[in-house]
């Protein structure tokens, strides 16, 4: 029996953006066979990273760009730098423009050194950029399963 891949959902919502992106992010994942755990930033007990595949973190992006405290805290609990950390973030061009544009998604995938470029969302995810939200988690999926078919091939050579 193939096992399911396992993911982590990590996001920070107050009027609920980025929860949106979060839920087409679990859709995508649980329709694509992966067990996936939802954790609300600041709310849920602490996590344990090493149970996953692959854990996203979302967040949207407080004043001149900043990052919120809840997030920070919740970066300080992980404690160290998972390599599968892929990064999403809802924003709003109207705050400073480009620059400032989902900058607390765009500074945390720098921090992780993440595979994969954030995905910046402006306000509601719903609507045209559902398929931008698609694409992206695609990606994610097709690179999570070729990594982690990679290593247990190097795990079952090295046990021969
Ligand atoms: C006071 C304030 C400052 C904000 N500053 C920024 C910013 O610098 N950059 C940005 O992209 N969005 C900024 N935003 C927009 C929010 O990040 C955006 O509305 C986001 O989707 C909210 O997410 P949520 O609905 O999940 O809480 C700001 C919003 C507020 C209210």
């Amino acid at each position: 029996m193939v096992s399911k891949l396992r993911a982590l959902i990590a996001y920070l919502s107050y009027s609920s953006n980025t929860a949106e992106v979060a839920a087409l992010i679990y859709d995508k994942l649980t329709a694509n066979e992966f067990k996936v755990d939802m954790h609300r930033i600041g709310i849920d007990p602490p996590i344990t990273p090493d149970k996953y595949e692959i854990m996203f973190i979302g967040t949207f992006t407080w004043a001149m760009g900043a990052t919120p405290d809840e997030v920070k805290d919740f970066v300080l609990e992980i404690g160290y730098k998972p390599e599968n950390i892929a990064v999403f973030g809802t924003g709003d061009t109207q705050f400073g423009g480009d620059d400032l544009f989902c900058l607390a998604a765009v500074k945390l995938a720098k921090f992780y050194r993440s595979k994969w470029k954030a995905l910046k969302i402006e306000q509601s995810p719903r609507g045209s950029q559902e398929e931008q939200v698609k694409q992206w988690v695609e990606g994610v999926m097709d690179d999570v399963k070729f990594f982690t078919r990679k290593s247990k091939n190097i795990r079952t050579n090295q046990s021969k």
